[in-house]
């Protein structure tokens, strides 16, 4: 009798109150790429951290190829077979794609590169690359590489023990263009061919659609359903409603009210940052939200970081509310009543190690600390619950260390950060990256609070999001402004300007 690649059995796993995972049974099989869906928090990591040794199950069992199987850490997953590829992927920069393959974690140890078998490793890679064979040049230094091309390396590198079956990728695509992605779903049809079993954690329900063969959706951290993804186009079911359990309507919130319209809060006249991009002209009034579009590399985050005192400008001009400013340092921009919200949280946005309050409240320290300290805490706690509440974030516990939230839940603080900030202008690169589709509506419509006292520019590689989001919007491409920022522009338009450079009306 055959078995599937892996089988889970009633794993439960609790954090403190939290069961993070109630009596999931779930099967994987050989050759399918299979999608886990859910909520923020829903318990999607957290069952992937059991299945790669990360986590320890509290109950249940685990089978692989039906032989049941204890992971104490991520080796023992792997020596089963099962290998992880992490959303942020750890290689060695100074290593060509080839020696993070082969070479793996081992070759970080001194002297070691100086004793290793070329020949051998040469005559691996063929036959390894002869199984998988990808479009990219893998003699080139990973630091040199793609978001896309350091993926697809650390796949292969998981994949290097001849033996691995199971595959499991989480979000893989968050940082990727829709042309990187097209190469990465090319290496995930090679393997689905080969017989591995991929298991795919995303929040991009397009994507399961495209790729995934079957798809399990998580809730509350119980598996709710589990069904081949040809069913759900053929009956054209609702995944967003499926993962929340209830229908959701519009995620954006209604556009702004003419009449709520203030004064302009910025103005940004023919700003350029040499290399990167070049005379930038927009305004934001209060009472709106500007949006720019742009892909990975069109000068987005360049022009984020300008304007946020990060990067220098090297001409053009910055005025906040009829103020002209040239902010040398973040520092000088939050002084100046300009506030980002960075897409990367992980590096920009987080003390991780602390708690919920303290990171709401740091962008604000004079808010925060106030003379009448006691009365302060109490005040913060009031408004980061305020805040909490409103983003329902989930678990609602502000005490927590930051690290034990997950990624979506991450997210909202972030932004929870920015809300606590009383800025006058507020920049959000990248809002919704690894947010579900609940907590999208909250953010955005959050956003559009904001918008009532303050000016907002949301700034994203997502088209749909800018555009449904703002009150006019424009692209970069290539580190050019393509129109100006426009309450007309179709959906379409928009799509152009950002991904070709053109300005057409269509
Ligand atoms: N190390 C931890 N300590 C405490 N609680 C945790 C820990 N890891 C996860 N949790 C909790 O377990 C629940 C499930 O979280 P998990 O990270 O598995 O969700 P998720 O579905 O992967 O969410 P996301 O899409 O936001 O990454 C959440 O309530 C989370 O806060």
């Amino acid at each position: 009798m055959s078995h599937p690649a892996l089988r889970a059995r009633a794993v439960s796993k609790r954090f403190g109150p939290v069961n993070a995972l109630s009596d999931v049974d779930f099967i994987l099989e050989a050759g399918e790429v299979h999608a886990l869906l859910g909520v923020n928090g829903a318990g999607k990591s957290t069952f992937i951290k059991i299945l790669s040794g990360v986590y320890q199950r509290d109950a249940g069992s685990i089978e692989v190829d039906g032989q049941a199987i204890d992971c104490r850490n991520p080796k023992d997953a792997i020596r089963h077979g099962i290998a992880t590829v992490q959303q942020h992927p750890e290689l060695v920069g100074d290593f060509t794609g080839y020696e993070n393959i082969f070479l793996g974690r081992e070759a970080q140890r001194p002297g070691l590169l100086s004793r290793i078998d070329r020949a051998g490793l040469a005559r691996r890679a063929a036959s390894f690359l002869a199984r998988f064979p990808v479009e990219i040049d893998l003699t080139r230094k990973v630091a040199e590489m793609s978001a896309v091309e350091r993926e697809i390396v650390a796949i292969l590198q998981a994949l290097a023990g001849d033996h691995i079956r199971i595959l499991i990728l989480d979000e893989p695509t968050s940082t990727l263009t829709e042309v990187e992605k097209k190469l990465l779903f090319k290496l995930i049809d090679t393997l689905r061919a080969g017989g591995i079993a991929v298991l795919y954690i995303t929040h991009r329900l397009e994507e399961v659609l495209e790729i995934a063969d079957r798809l399990s959706v998580f809730r509350g951290g119980k598996l709710v359903a589990t069904m081949p993804v040809a069913d759900v186009k053929q009956q054209n079911l609702s995944l967003a409603t499926l993962m929340l359990g209830q229908a959701l309507d519009n995620v954006f919130p209604a556009k702004r009210d003419g009449a709520a319209i203030g004064a302009e809060v910025l103005k940004v006249s023919r700003l350029s940052s040499a290399g990167k991009f070049e005379t930038i002209s927009f305004s934001v009034n209060k009472g709106e939200i500007v949006g720019i579009f742009g892909l990975v590399g069109s000068g987005v985050d360049e022009l984020a970081k300008t304007l946020f005192g990060a990067n220098p400008a090297s001409s053009g001009e910055m005025m906040v509310s009829g103020r002209s400013i040239r902010p040398a340092s973040p520092k000088e921009a939050l002084q100046s009543g300009i506030f980002l919200v960075p897409g990367d949280r992980r590096v920009e946005g987080l003390a991780l190690a602390e708690n919920a309050i303290f990171n709401i409240t740091l962008a604000n320290p004079d808010r925060a600390a106030g003379f009448a300290g006691f009365l302060r805490r109490r005040s913060n706690r009031r408004a980061s619950t305020e805040f909490a509440t409103r983003l329902a974030l989930s678990p609602p516990n502000l005490s927590m260390a930051v690290s034990g939230f997950s990624g979506g839940n991450q997210q909202k603080i972030v932004v929870a950060k920015g809300l606590f900030a009383d800025a006058e202008v507020y920049i959000i690169v990248e809002p919704t990256v690894g947010v579900d589709i609940g907590a999208r509506a909250k953010l955005y419509g959050l956003m559009r609070e904001l918008a009532r006292s303050a000016g907002v520019i949301v700034i994203s590689s997502d088209c749909d999001e800018v555009h449904g989001l703002a009150d006019r919007s424009f692209a970069l491409y290539k580190g050019r402004q393509i129109g100006v920022p426009s309450a007309e522009i179709t959906r379409d338009g928009l799509l152009l300007a950002g991904i070709m450079g053109e300005c057409r009306h269509v």
